[in-house]
């Protein structure tokens, strides 16, 4: 046995080259048996992300595996203890998770103020409905890890929980329930090594208002209809059941495209918007080209709110996350005009386990902790405990949603939290305690994730990214010294740890994520056959169109107008200063529909009209 975990360390694994060419089998088999099921010409994206690729018709697609990186020599990015499927340092050569988030992550061991001095809340609460986009990862929902009675108590495959050592600040001695990420399905095509599963699309494609399944597709939207479902006040559908805290009224639990939609009302909020904006573009669509069937408007509809989403992501909300330098190493900016075709069937969308196992939750780090309604004269707040509104529906709901205008107002105006190691003491002490009282810990959740998934280790990815490995603790800054007393070695400490301890330039991410995120929003780019800049003539925008998504699409235009606010600053992202001052929501351009105006009805109506065909 011993022999046998010597032969499959963490690092030797990686060296295991044959799981690389089984991968990559495994592709093209899957590709052989799906490709005859693909529309080659087909216009609109499929619901779950299938045949995007045409020559891998799975890559990107709903329920599928994530996958690993692979070094320069070929070897996967994967770290587990027995180079299968132990978690990384199990069962304890690494530091207990909670007793890490409070040496590095406790907001009471930074400045006062931990306010971004630029970024504003929408730069957070964005991030998390993006992150909802392209990342659902597969986990049981009901296991209790702590029970004795629970018959995977004490299994390693499905349980890994974390005690709270004596002493805490916060909670008694106790244990956490945490339950690993299901493992994938194996087949004799798959790597020797656990993976994970990936239950959303991961195109950025607005699955989050669409759904990545057939039937999630259609119970968000009206039967027989171009439009979504709504409820009375114009806010999301609900139904009963549903993830909502307990005392949710039993019908009242929203529904999205994303099951998530609930977790946050700043992410409920995000939700709507885009309800809203489906049916506003929808409705006025329909208007404009009266011969369309539903389905057409429908369609179309959809395809212009992911070309704005895309271009909102790659021109206003990257240049947040990310430094310029990144930004333009990786090819993320937009072209100003016109077309480009930067698609490449070799690159693969699909999310990898590092991305959405660490660097995509930096976000974690920029929760605020209230929520807040700005009253219409842009001075009155009002404040909401971030831990009394987890899974609860109610702040934006009560009266038919006369409260959602107040908390739409704010988001843009209020300052997010810094991009840094600190977390909140709603996110680190007491998530989801309105549900399950004391609570959970989100950061010691991230560390025991990373670890369950088998990331390779924060010096790992360093030296993958060209940065050079860390040898001393000192290297981590003011907090190496914290580090060195729970860590055996440099080369032990967490990715989550090691990359938000990274200071980045001008408050974005540090250079470990920067890379992996910047490697990651590459492919969802240069992966995607129906880029927006696409000139493919089977679904490409015109000209035309494609320059006006790229003008007038701004996520504060959107906002305003589908919430009714009446000023707010050009770039949502940032607080409103002197080249971002507060303006009209009026003055802000919209998309030109008229550019979508189908002469083909116009010479149909004519006809009936007049009893002569026009082209
Ligand atoms: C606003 C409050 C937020 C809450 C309450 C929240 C909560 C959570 C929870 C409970 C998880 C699952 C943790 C686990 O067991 O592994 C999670 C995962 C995640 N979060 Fe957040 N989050 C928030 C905001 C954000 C933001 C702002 C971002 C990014 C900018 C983000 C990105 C992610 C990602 C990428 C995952 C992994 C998803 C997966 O693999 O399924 N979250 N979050
Ligand atoms: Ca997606």
């Amino acid at each position: 046995m011993r022999l046998c975990c010597c032969m499959f360390a963490a690092g030797n694994m990686r060296k295991m080259s044959f799981i690389t060419i089984i991968v990559s089998t495994l592709i093209l088999i899957e590709t052989a048996t799906s490709l005859k099921d693909c529309r080659k010409k087909a216009k609109y994206r499929t619901i779950d992300g299938s045949c995007n690729n045409l020559r891998n018709p799975t890559w990107g697609k709903s329920d599928t595996k994530l996958r690993r990186l692979t070094d320069k020599d070929g070897y996967p990015m994967v770290a587990y203890e027995d180079g299968i499927s132990l978690p990384r340092g199990y069962p304890n050569k690494l530091p207990n998770p909670r007793t890490l988030s409070n040496l590095v992550s406790d907001s009471a061991l930074g400045p006062k103020n931990q306010n971004d001095r630029t970024r504003t809340g929408e730069a957070m609460c964005f991030g998390q409905l993006i992150a909802h986009d392209v990342i659902e990862t597969a986990a049981p929902s009901d296991v209790d890890c702590c029970n004795k009675m629970d018959p995977h108590f004490g299994n390693i495959d499905v349980c890994f929980p974390f005690d709270v050592p004596s002493g805490d600040s916060c909670f008694p001695p106790s244990c956490k329930n945490f339950v690993r990420a299901k493992a994938a399905t194996k087949n004799q095509y798959s790597p020797a090594y656990r993976e994970q599963v990936n239950l959303i699309t991961s195109y950025i494609d607005c699955s989050f208002l669409y759904g990545s399944t057939k039937s999630i597709a259609e119970s968000v939207r009206q039967p027989n209809s171009f439009l979504m479902k709504i409820d009375p006040g114009n806010l999301l559908p609900t139904t009963s059941g549903g993830g909502c805290l307990k005392d949710t009224p039993k019908v009242r639990c929203p529904f999205a495209g994303d099951s998530r939609s609930v977790e946050v009302p700043y992410l409920s909020l995000n939700h709507l918007l885009f309800v809203r904006e489906h049916n506003r573009l929808s409705t006025r669509l329909r208007k404009l080209n009266w011969c369309w069937s539903n389905e057409k408007v429908f369609q179309e509809t959809r395809r212009i709110i992911i070309a704005q989403v895309q271009h909102i992501v790659y021109n206003q909300f990257l240049p947040v996350v990310l430094d310029k330098r990144t930004m333009r190493k990786f090819k993320l900016f937009s072209k100003k005009w016109g077309y480009d075709n930067v698609y490449n069937d070799q690159i693969d969308a699909s999310v990898f386990s590092s991305f959405s196992g660490a660097a995509a939750r930096y976000g974690h780090s920029q929760i605020m902790p209230d929520v807040s309604e700005l009253k219409d004269d842009y001075t009155t707040v009002i404040t909401h405990k971030l831990e009394d509104t987890f899974l609860n529906p109610y702040l934006w709901q009560q009266r038919y949603g006369s409260k959602v205008k107040d908390l739409t107002r704010s988001i843009p105006q209020t300052q997010t939290q810094k991009i840094d190691n600190f977390v909140v003491d709603a996110i680190r002490n007491k998530l989801f305690s309105n549900k399950n009282p004391p609570g959970t810990d989100l950061f010691a959740r991230n560390i025991q994730r990373g670890r369950e998934k088998g990331l390779p280790a924060y010096n790992e990815w360093r030296d993958y990214c060209g940065l050079g490995k860390y040898e001393y603790f000192y290297q981590f800054g003011e907090f190496g010294s914290a580090l060195a007393s729970v860590y055996k070695s440099v080369d032990d400490v967490d990715l989550i740890v090691g990359g938000l301890l990274e200071k980045g330039i001008c408050g974005s991410v540090g250079p470990t994520f920067a890379c992996i995120l910047g490697i990651q929003y590459s492919r969802f780019k240069v992966g995607d056959r129906f880029w927006y800049e696409s000139d493919d003539p089977q679904f490409a925008f015109s000209k035309a169109q494609l320059n006006s998504i790229k003008k007038a699409t701004s996520l504060s235009k959107i906002w305003c107008t589908n919430f009714g606010i009446e000023l707010i600053q050009k770039n949502i992202f940032k607080r409103p200063f002197k080249y971002n001052r507060l303006r009209r929501c009026k003055t802000l351009q919209d998309i030109n529909l008229s550019l979508w105006k189908d002469h083909d009805c116009y010479g149909w109506s004519y006809y009936l009209h007049y009893g002569k065909h026009v082209q």
